[in-house]
């Protein structure tokens, strides 16, 4: 079977597959932490494409899917959905879109996501970008995010703390072993903040960053 970077060139080259590479960066931190407020930052000023794991989740319910009950009763519980569902998902969504730089931001969430999505696409992530933030100022900001999502209500935040602690935590500190992350304090300003990812960025981008 094919990897997601050949199936990627397929695309792009007709068949013929080189070595064009896939840029992937991995966005991860604790719920509310900012990613996507700054996957949005990023996006407008190097030119990668924006896939949050989360949304294509909640896509993913709204589209009528089989898989959306379970999708929707794990998002409520604040659980992890299984990483077969989710890679699939992601997998599709590169395919969709001709870029060849990723944010990956909220995948992977633990270590079942992890090595199944290194295993299924070949794909390792250049580095991992780490919204470092504390609880207090996570749980304040996802009360007031008012988007009318079913998460975003205190005994589910409390679950997907718990999830983040026991779970995505390990998975920072394994790429954290392999000098693979770049830690931001996330706990600013959003313009602070994007002063800090833009240091990360703009070294590795001719793109002049406005
Ligand atoms: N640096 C920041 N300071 C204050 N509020 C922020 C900051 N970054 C994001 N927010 C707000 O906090 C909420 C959660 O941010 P979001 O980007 O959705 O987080 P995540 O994708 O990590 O869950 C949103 O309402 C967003 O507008
Ligand atoms: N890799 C992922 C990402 C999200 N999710 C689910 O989607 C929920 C919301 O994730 P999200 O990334 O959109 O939002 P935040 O929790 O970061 O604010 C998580 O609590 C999980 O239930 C998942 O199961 N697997």
């Amino acid at each position: 079977m094919g990897t997601v970077v050949d199936a990627v060139n397929k695309e792009a080259n007709g068949s013929v597959p080189t070595d064009k590479k896939v840029t992937v960066v991995f966005v991860l931190g604790g719920p509310g932490s900012g990613k996507g407020t700054q996957c949005a930052n990023i996006v407008e000023h190097f030119g990668y494409t924006h896939l949050s794991a989360g949304d294509l989740l909640r896509a993913e319910i709204k589209s009528g899917s089989e898989n959306g009950t379970m999708i929707q009763n794990m998002i409520k519980e604040g659980k992890i959905v299984p990483s077969e569902v989710t890679i699939k998902l992601l997998q599709r969504a590169m395919l969709e879109n001709g870029n060849d730089k990723f944010l990956i931001d909220g995948f992977p969430r633990n270590e079942e996501n992890r090595a199944n999505f290194e295993s299924v696409t070949g794909i390792e992530p250049e580095f991992v970008l780490f919204f470092d933030c504390s609880e207090e100022e996570m749980e304040k900001r996802l009360l007031n995010r008012n988007q009318g999502r079913e998460d975003d209500n205190i005994e589910t935040i409390r679950k997907r703390f718990k999830v983040y602690m026991e779970s995505s935590l390990p998975v920072i500190e394994y790429y954290n072993s392999k000098g693979k992350v770049r830690k931001i304090d996330a706990a600013q300003p959003i313009e602070k903040v994007f002063e800090a990812v833009k240091a990360v960025f703009s070294p590795l981008t001719d793109k002049v960053a406005a």
